[in-house]
């Protein structure tokens, strides 16, 4: 835990995570207050409950990472910007290795298009001046994360910011309850302009799960288009009345923007409702347990 003077760790308080802000209780710590969260990223635990788990809470800016070569993938970005609007983040596109393509114009041109909500930058993430790059979001009091594949060069990133500045650690001592004690760190470091740099492992699990909103603000124009369709539950294939179809063959809207919205949605509800499946399934299984036991009882 890090504060005005303050480096310490404190045993672990429920429901909190790194980002958060304690009103500390120095006597208690575990009683402190955690402060309302600007924002917080979510994922469902992997295990058997499948439990809602914080990631991050309070970043500001989440930096999406994707290279201008071999990883880009508009389905990839797109999905990651409806991460990030469902968590309440301001997304910013950052496409490395703009060195190792001929001309980076039309992948910047290609993400541009994605939303006007979204900014991006095409840089070199050895040679460029990152720390002037990316100042606009890393001023002194912003929290900034990094999202995005494996090589595409989020540590670079990173380790560039933080040049300048002091790398400091944040650690969470937890208790398994049964005596033993495991040190989980989690890195939390200082720009020396105060700003503060995310980098936790548990960003890079995050899975497309309960994002509907996020995605719906990402593609908000095709679902005022969809709310236009003559059925509500149009499917927009060969209904009367679509509204998205009728877009389509205007050319006022893009084929494969739609398919990968379709994709998109189609992905997040087949997460969303297999979680649901299994809730009812466990609770089934959970009644048929209990009656099996008070049967047994009798
Ligand atoms: N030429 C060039 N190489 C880059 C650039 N950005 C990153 N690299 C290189 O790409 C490789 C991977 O970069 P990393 O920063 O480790 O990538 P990462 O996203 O942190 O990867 P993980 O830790 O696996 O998630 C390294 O060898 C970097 O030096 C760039 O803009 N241009
Ligand atoms: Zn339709």
């Amino acid at each position: 835990m890090l504060g005005d003077g303050i480096d310490t760790i404190i045993p672990p308080i429920p429901d909190t995570t790194v980002g958060d802000w304690l009103l500390l209780d120095r006597t208690a710590p575990t009683r402190s207050t955690v402060l309302n969260r600007s924002s917080v990223f979510e994922r469902r635990a992997p295990g058997h409950d499948r439990k809602l788990q914080l990631i991050a809470s309070n970043v500001d800016t989440v930096f999406i990472v994707s290279s201008c070569n071999k990883d880009f993938n508009i389905a990839r970005l797109e999905r990651y910007i409806a991460l990030a609007f469902e968590a309440d983040v301001t997304p910013v596109i950052l496409l490395t290795k703009a060195d190792l393509c001929v001309d980076p114009a039309p992948q910047l041109a290609a993400a541009r298009a994605i939303s006007d909500r979204v900014l991006v930058e095409a840089l070199d993430a050895l040679r460029d001046d990152i720390v002037a790059r990316l100042s606009p979001w890393c001023a002194t009091g912003q929290t900034i994360a990094f999202l995005g594949s494996s090589g595409v060069g989020k540590s670079t990133l990173v380790n560039a910011l933080m040049k300048k500045g002091v790398a400091e650690t944040a650690g969470i001592r937890e208790d398994d309850s049964k005596g033993r004690h495991t040190t989980t760190r989690r890195q939390l470091h200082f720009t020396s302009d105060g700003c503060a740099v995310l980098d936790t492992p548990g960003m890079r699990e995050l899975q497309l799960t309960d994002v509907g909103t996020g995605i719906s603000e990402l593609f908000d124009d095709l679902v005022t288009l969809a709310g236009q369709c003559r059925f509500r539950d149009c499917q927009h294939e060969s209904e009367p009345g679509c509204a998205i179809r009728q877009a389509l063959d205007e050319g006022a809207l893009d084929m494969s923007r739609m398919m990968r919205w379709r994709k998109l949605a189609a992905e997040e509800r087949f997460n969303s409702a297999t979680l649901a499946e299994r809730k009812a399934h466990d609770r089934s299984r959970h009644k048929m347990h209990r009656s099996i036991q008070q049967k047994e009882k009798w």
